[in-house]
């Protein structure tokens, strides 16, 4: 099992911001070191499989994504619920796994915390994305009964301290400049004490 020095677990409403957050920390982190892993894309894989569908147009922000999404996260809440760490298992295996900072850019449930913080103790941080509801809509988000109420999009409402809280209301925003940038050093300083006690070893 490859073992990286951070793993950041990033979760947030629909249209919070977590892809565009996740992409601004890998330019600034660096891609040599840093990879970004997404619970739902084995997810959307398997399922396009198993259903006959057309894999690239679920990864898209198309209305093709919207039409099939409530199924899809029923699909996936049933793989998970038999084996929790069934698709943290298939990202952490496979391309980008060899770097030093995983960010995982879509948790959803307690289960999917849990799996990293116990697999990899003392390692992971937990970020929250947060955005409020108008500017989300202004993104393109609508309610949509038994997506966004579903535990899929409300599971880690609460339960969980988190150790870092990323309020997204705008690129123009100073507190965005400022607690992305308070991340980025975060994560350099993990990564420095690791290759510190790697070379004393
Ligand atoms: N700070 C920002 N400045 C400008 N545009 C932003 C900002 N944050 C997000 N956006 C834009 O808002 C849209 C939604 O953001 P993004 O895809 O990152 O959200 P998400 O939380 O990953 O959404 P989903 O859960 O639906 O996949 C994107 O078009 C993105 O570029």
């Amino acid at each position: 099992m490859t073992v990286p020095s951070v793993i950041l677990v990033f979760s947030g409403k629909r249209k919070s911001g977590k892809d565009f957050i996740t992409d601004l920390l890998q330019d600034r982190i660096g891609k040599d070191k840093c990879a970004i892993m997404r619970l739902s894309a084995p997810l959307k894989k398997q399922y396009a499989i198993d259903h006959g569908l057309d894999y690239e147009r679920l990864l898209d922000a198309s209305d093709y994504k919207e039409r099939f999404r409530g199924d899809m996260i029923k699909w996936g809440e049933d793989k998970r619920t038999a084996d929790p760490g069934f698709f943290a298992r298939i990202i952490t295996s496979g391309p980008g796994s060899e770097k030093s900072v995983w960010m995982i850019s879509d948790a959803r449930r307690h289960t999917d915390v849990a799996y990293f913080l116990d697999n990899y103790p003392g390692k992971v941080m937990t970020v929250r994305v947060k955005a409020d509801e108008n500017i989300r809509v202004k993104r393109g988000w609508v309610f949509t009964p038994g997506v966004d109420d579903a535990e899929s999009e409300c599971g880690l409402d609460t339960g969980v301290n988190f150790d870092v809280v990323i309020t997204n209301n705008g690129s123009g925003d100073a507190s965005l400049d400022t607690s992305v940038g308070n991340l980025v050093q975060q994560v350099l300083g993990w990564l420095s004490r690791d290759l510190t006690a790697q070379q004393q070893m």
